[in-house]
């Protein structure tokens, strides 16, 4: 039988440790805060920060959200930028990506205080992680490595492939897979738009990772008997829904579901582990911050 992974669950139990954590911090006099700032009027994106400030509410972390125009000049949001790093108060600082056009993202990423860079895409922070030594894991990414864990899926010795190679999820992902020591020691292939016949990669994968932002382009015949697919893609398709849309993931479930062993669907499957995972470094940061020992799950 395929496993139907419940990211909500796993997502959950991180969620209830961390609110120990965030109460340790204040009994020792610490308010944890992560602000969030939104610079573009995509509804996506505006879902994803008020699901984030929900996450900090019910987790009784200061969940601070700032907005500046999209047309705005650049220079708006790094003078943002750096109040926020001057202010001791605040622990996390995520600034909601894509931005728009005029504003360059590496800019940004690297205005950001390392020790309160709760994305982990500083520049630093991807030093750190690539050289073993990670501050803060990206969320997605971490996500993931966390949700592998929680279904007892052994990495070390397996081939693991990664469909898509972008800063913020093909490229950790892959560098956690491939590090030494738990959820790692996986021989990682990445895979991009250019790469040559896709297929003949991702059928060699006992742990496929889906994240090109292309609905439904990895069906089961692209998938090995008995591997786990991790379906991180979201897209959202224009359906007669409530909403006006639905979620799709990169893989096709019904097909994919027949040949794999484990796999997430989406939504309930990675998401929800990204908010969770930021919960967590947004404490990890204010532990850091604040020189309290705090256990994080
Ligand atoms: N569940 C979650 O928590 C999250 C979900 N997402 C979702 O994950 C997806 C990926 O996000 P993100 O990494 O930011 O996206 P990007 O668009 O930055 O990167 C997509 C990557 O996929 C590759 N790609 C695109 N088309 C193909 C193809 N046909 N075959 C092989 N590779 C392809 C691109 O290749 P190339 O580099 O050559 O262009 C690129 O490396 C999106 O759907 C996004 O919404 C993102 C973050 C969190
Ligand atoms: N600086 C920055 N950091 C990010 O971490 C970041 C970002 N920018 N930009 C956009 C992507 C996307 N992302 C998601 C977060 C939660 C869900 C999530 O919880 N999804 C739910 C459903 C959500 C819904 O209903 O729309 C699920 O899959 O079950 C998805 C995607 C974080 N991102």
């Amino acid at each position: 039988m395929t496993r139907i992974i419940d990211g909500n669950e796993i997502a959950d139990g991180i969620r209830a440790e961390l609110r120990a954590s965030v109460e340790t911090l204040r009994d020792a006099g610490v308010q944890p805060r992560l602000a969030t700032v939104l610079m573009s009027d995509d509804g996506a994106s505006e879902t994803y920060v008020s699901m984030k400030q929900a996450a900090c509410d019910e987790l009784g972390i200061d969940g601070r959200h700032h907005e500046i125009d999209p047309d705005a000049p650049a220079d708006e949001l790094f003078e943002r930028i750096d109040a926020l790093n001057a202010d001791p108060a605040v622990h996390g600082i995520l600034v909601q990506l894509p931005l728009p056009d005029h504003v360059e993202k590496r800019r940004v990423l690297g205005r950001i205080d390392p020790t309160k860079d709760v994305d982990g895409f500083h520049p630093e922070n991807v030093g750190r992680l690539v050289a073993g030594d990670a501050r803060f894991k990206p969320c997605t990414p971490h996500g993931v490595q966390r949700i592998l864990a929680a279904e007892g899926i052994e990495t070390e010795g397996k081939d693991a492939v990664v469909v898509g190679r972008s800063d913020i999820v093909g490229k950790p992902m892959a560098n956690l897979l491939v590090q030494y020591g738990d959820g790692g020691n996986a021989t990682t292939t990445v895979c991009h738009s250019r790469t040559d016949d896709l297929k003949a990669k991702t059928r060699r994968a006992d742990i496929l990772v889906a994240a090109a932002g292309v609905p439904e382009m990895i069906d089961g015949d692209m998938i090995r008997e008995g591997a786990t697919v991790i379906d991180v893609g979201i897209t959202r398709v224009d359906a007669d829904t409530e909403k006006g849309y639905e979620l799709v993931g990169d893989v096709d479930f019904e097909s994919a579901k027949e040949k794999a062993d484990a796999i997430t669907p989406v939504p309930g499957g990675v998401g929800p582990l990204t908010i969770a995972m930021l919960m967590y470094n947004s404490v990890k940061a204010t532990g850091i911050q604040s020189d309290v020992a705090v256990e994080l799950p």
